[in-house]
């Protein structure tokens, strides 16, 4: 079924088979070396109108994605005597703009709207307001044609156990009306870049989290489209197969594709993403290059742990101390870090000593202590006043996977 929907979304396409005159992207690394596989992407003059087996091209000048102002709300089946409201907003007016050839990262904690929007985008889900373009064709108005220019991998599984990958990916390469040729050396070049051959010949059944993974994204690449749509690429996912990913991905920007992707990780936004929102139960709470967001907030950031599993009321007594010295210019308790103590301290090696002197001088040990530059959980956590993992742990509860489960079923 899952694999049913993701097949309908892309089962349009035959122009990509339509295209001779492409731009060649050669891949540098060893895995695009030893595959046959040219980046291409597709081209169309922008002049013509637009028809279901017209060439595209994609001008340089367009953004990859331009979303203006979307909305999404949903019903919520609710209990007779429940108080909750009976429609969740699960995306409200969120702007941004993607721009070509880089990776452009949605993060947030569970519940927060990522997979909402990423579903509009994908045009799985029409936006109740707002709208969104892909490479200068408006979403909302032409989905059909917005569906040719991405490869989309969703949160859910998408696979039909009694099938090989193998199978798989020549099912999907129908659907994309390759031409025989083409469908032999995409396949060919996908599975060598994902590596998978070990597996590929087996049933997906019998596939761990990761490998269905790679599978997913190979299925995204086949048809070598110029933008991927990815929910969550990594989650759950075992070193090795992360790594993978992470490396294709980087492959795939540095030969000019363009990616939206959404996580609630932080170091993979912050290793892959040029520009990040981030979004909190649906809004957007801050936006920018990672490093300007993280310099924005200035000074150092500090963790200490007093003992290595604090009691709060002690983790407190020392904050209070603490934020007594004007070197320290804000501060909170992690709670689901043992109740550490973090600080934004002015930066510098003075402070370090200060701080530890001053909570030995108060009876308070210090199991251990880190001073960094800020991260984008530092401007997480300076937009909402709670960590990632905490507004996390909210998110989760706030969710209601069975309704959710039937809904992607029935659309
Ligand atoms: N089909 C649906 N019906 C009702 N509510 C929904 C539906 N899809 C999403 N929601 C609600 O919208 C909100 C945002 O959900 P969404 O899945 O977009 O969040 P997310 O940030 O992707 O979370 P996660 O990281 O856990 O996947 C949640 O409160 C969720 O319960």
């Amino acid at each position: 079924m899952k694999a049913l929907q993701q097949l309908v979304a892309f089962q349009h396409d035959s122009f990509l088979s339509h295209h001779k005159k492409n731009i060649f992207y050669m891949p540098s690394s060893s895995h695009w070396k030893k595959s046959s596989l040219k980046w291409s992407f597709p081209r169309r003059a922008a002049s013509r109108p637009l028809s279901c087996h017209q060439v595209f091209e994609i001008t340089p000048d367009k953004p990859a994605v331009v979303v203006d102002q979307l909305c999404k709300s949903f019903k919520i089946e609710k209990s007779r005597d429940s108080k909750q409201p009976s429609r969740v907003d699960s995306v409200k007016q969120v702007s941004f703009v993607a721009n070509q050839g880089e990776v452009f990262g949605l993060l947030g904690p569970n519940a927060s709207g990522k997979t909402t929007l990423l579903r509009c985008l994908a045009t799985l889900i029409a936006p109740d307001s707002g709208s969104f373009e892909i490479f200068g064709v408006n979403g909302v108005e032409q989905p059909w044609l917005v569906r040719r220019m991405f490869g989309y991998v969703g949160q859910e599984e998408s696979f039909d156990k009694v099938l090989t990958g193998r199978e798989h990916l020549k099912l999907f390469s129908d659907l994309y009306h390759l031409s025989r040729q083409e469908s032999r050396r995409n396949i060919e070049s996908v599975i060598q870049l994902l590596n998978l051959e070990e597996f590929i010949d087996r049933l997906t059944g019998t596939y761990s989290g990761g490998i269905k993974r790679r599978l997913d994204l190979a299925i995204a690449l086949l048809s070598r489209p110029p933008l991927l749509i990815l929910d969550e690429p990594s989650v759950g996912l075992d070193v090795a197969s992360r790594s993978i990913i992470w490396n294709v991905l980087q492959m795939y920007k540095e030969n000019g594709g363009s990616v939206v992707l959404t996580s609630h990780y932080l170091e993979e936004v912050d290793i892959l993403a040029d520009q990040v929102l981030i979004i909190e139960k649906g809004r957007v709470i801050a936006q920018g290059r990672p490093r300007e967001l993280k310099e924005s907030l200035g000074g150092d950031r500090v963790t200490i742990r007093i003992k290595e599993f604090t009691p709060l009321e002690e983790s407190k007594a020392a904050l209070d101390i603490l934020l007594k010295n004007d070197w320290v210019h804000g501060g909170n308790i992690n709670l689901s870090m043992g109740n550490a103590i973090e600080l934004i301290v002015s930066s510098g090696d003075m402070v370090a000593n200060g701080i530890q002197q001053i909570l030995r001088e108060r009876g308070f040990q210090v199991f251990s202590y880190t001073q960094s530059k800020p991260s984008l959980g530092d401007v997480y956590l300076a937009a909402t006043g709670r960590t990632l993992l905490e507004a996390d742990i909210v998110g989760r509860d706030s969710r209601d996977p069975k309704r959710m489960k039937k809904e992607r079923m029935t659309i």
